[in-house]
């Protein structure tokens, strides 16, 4: 039996970039190069010609994801130099034939990709009779965020097909091994390698993952253990490019330099001041809660303490936010508590015990409902719909690692105008 097949996926938009990201990733044991759809997207057929001509010892796959005009799509892939091109499995037969037909034509192989299939053990099968060359179980990268698991989907259809399948779809370090113990002879590798800081360290373990198979037995963490572990290392800012700027409050200070919260909301409405339901909150809340409070109709009097704030980190409340002001601000700022509000304010209200717990609120202009998510630090509070928390938590981390590239790059002497290509990207009216 050959040895598996490390794929690296360039799924960048820029050339040069994906150029250099290449390099490191072949030096680091690739054995395959994939031309990215965005990277098609973007620089055409010049980027497969440019891959072909800078590594000509690696195959080189072109993700055409071609759903239509195969026997064009796959002849300009062939004559840029691709060897094997890939089509949507979820086309209409005729293309599958035509591309297959193509593909013989020009001397290339034709690999077609599950995503969005809805019958994936079936239509492997038929991709097998349509003639193509290996099967790739892919799920893709939106649908990653929403936790579909592309091992399941290679376990579907490993034993349908004798031609040979790829695994593709946030596959990393640790799912790599399970990849191969469940038959994959490709393993497609795109996020984990592209957005590393250190691209040919990365590939190395990769590889050396692959050479020790281990069965796949599922995910390790729970939904919300993974939320958890995600938000703590990422920061409001990637949680708001995750969420398209949406989920940020407005006007929210930090009182203790340097914390971050993150749980899941208590909220709390109450009125100008009255501080009862605020502080029986306390005694709702579950350790790793945030209690977040209206109070936005009364900054002249605080609803909040040094005393409800001993009372919270005895609980282990993981953070207060508060649209209205605080008190005891010395005192507070001593015990390092993570706290956001409005403003200071020396006058104490009353415990009058208007208002509720646990109902939908406004605060600092956004609304949150009881489990939604909060994320806060020194830029700023951001809240998370709970049914979208483990999506956005996974998009945050994805604008994490991508960062953590271009940091390098900018380490490496690029300005961040010449990362981004900024130039080129300026929108034309
Ligand atoms: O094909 C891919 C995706 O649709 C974007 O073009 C990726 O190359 C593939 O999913 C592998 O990338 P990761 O999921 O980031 O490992």
């Amino acid at each position: 039996m050959n040895r598996p097949v490390l794929q690296v996926a360039l799924d960048l938009v820029e050339l040069d970039r994906a150029l250099t990201i290449a390099g490191e990733a072949v030096n680091g044991g690739a054995d395959w190069l994939e031309v990215g759809t965005p990277l098609i997207k973007s620089e055409g057929m010049r980027a497969v010609r440019m891959l072909k001509s800078a590594f000509p010892d690696q195959k080189i796959i072109a993700d055409m994801k071609t759903a239509d005009t195969g026997a064009i799509e796959v002849e300009m892939a062939a004559k840029s130099g691709a060897d094997i091109v890939c089509v949507l499995g979820a086309s209409d037969d005729s293309v599958i034939a035509e591309s297959v037909r193509a593909a013989r034509k020009y001397g290339v192989r034709i690999m077609a990709d599950l995503i969005s299939v809805h019958n994936p053990a079936e239509r492997a099968e038929e991709l097998e009779r349509l003639g193509v060359d290996y099967i790739c179980a892919h799920t893709g990268i939106d649908q990653q965020m929403t936790g579909t698991d592309s091992l399941d989907l290679l376990m579907k259809v490993i034993n349908k097909v004798s031609i040979p399948v790829a695994a593709a779809g946030g596959i990393s370090e640790k799912t790599a091994p399970g990849a191969i113990a469940s038959g994959a002879f490709i393993v497609i590798v795109g996020g984990s390698i592209i957005r590393s800081s250190d691209v040919s360290g990365s590939t190395r373990r990769i590889r050396e993952a692959m050479n020790q198979p281990v069965p796949y037995t599922g995910p390790e963490k729970t939904r919300e253990e993974e939320i958890l572990e995600i938000l703590n290392m990422v920061s409001s800012s990637n949680v708001s490019d995750a969420m398209h700027r949406k989920g940020s409050m407005v006007g929210m200070i930090s009182v203790c330099s340097g914390t971050k919260a993150v749980g899941k909301a208590i909220t709390v409405q109450t009125f100008a001041g009255d501080w009862a339901k605020p502080v029986e909150a306390i005694d709702r809340a579950g350790a790793g809660d945030v209690i977040v409070i209206n109070n936005d109709q009364g900054t002249f009097v605080a609803p909040w303490g040094e005393l409800a704030t001993i009372s919270c980190q005895n609980r282990g409340v993981a953070g207060i936010i508060i649209d209205g002001a605080v008190r005891d601000v010395d005192d507070i700022k001593k015990m390092h508590f993570p706290i956001w509000a409005k403003t200071f304010q020396p006058n104490a209200g009353e415990p009058k015990g208007f208002g509720e717990i646990g109902s939908e609120i406004s605060c600092g202009g956004q609304s949150v409902s009881p489990g939604d998510w909060i994320i806060a630090d020194e830029s700023g509070v951001v809240v998370i719909p709970r049914t979208r928390a483990y999506e956005i938590a996974r998009r945050a981390r994805e604008v994490y690692n991508t960062e953590l590239r271009i940091r390098e790059e900018l380490r490496r002497g690029k300005t961040l105008s010449q990362v981004m290509n900024l130039l080129r990207w300026e929108k034309k009216q």
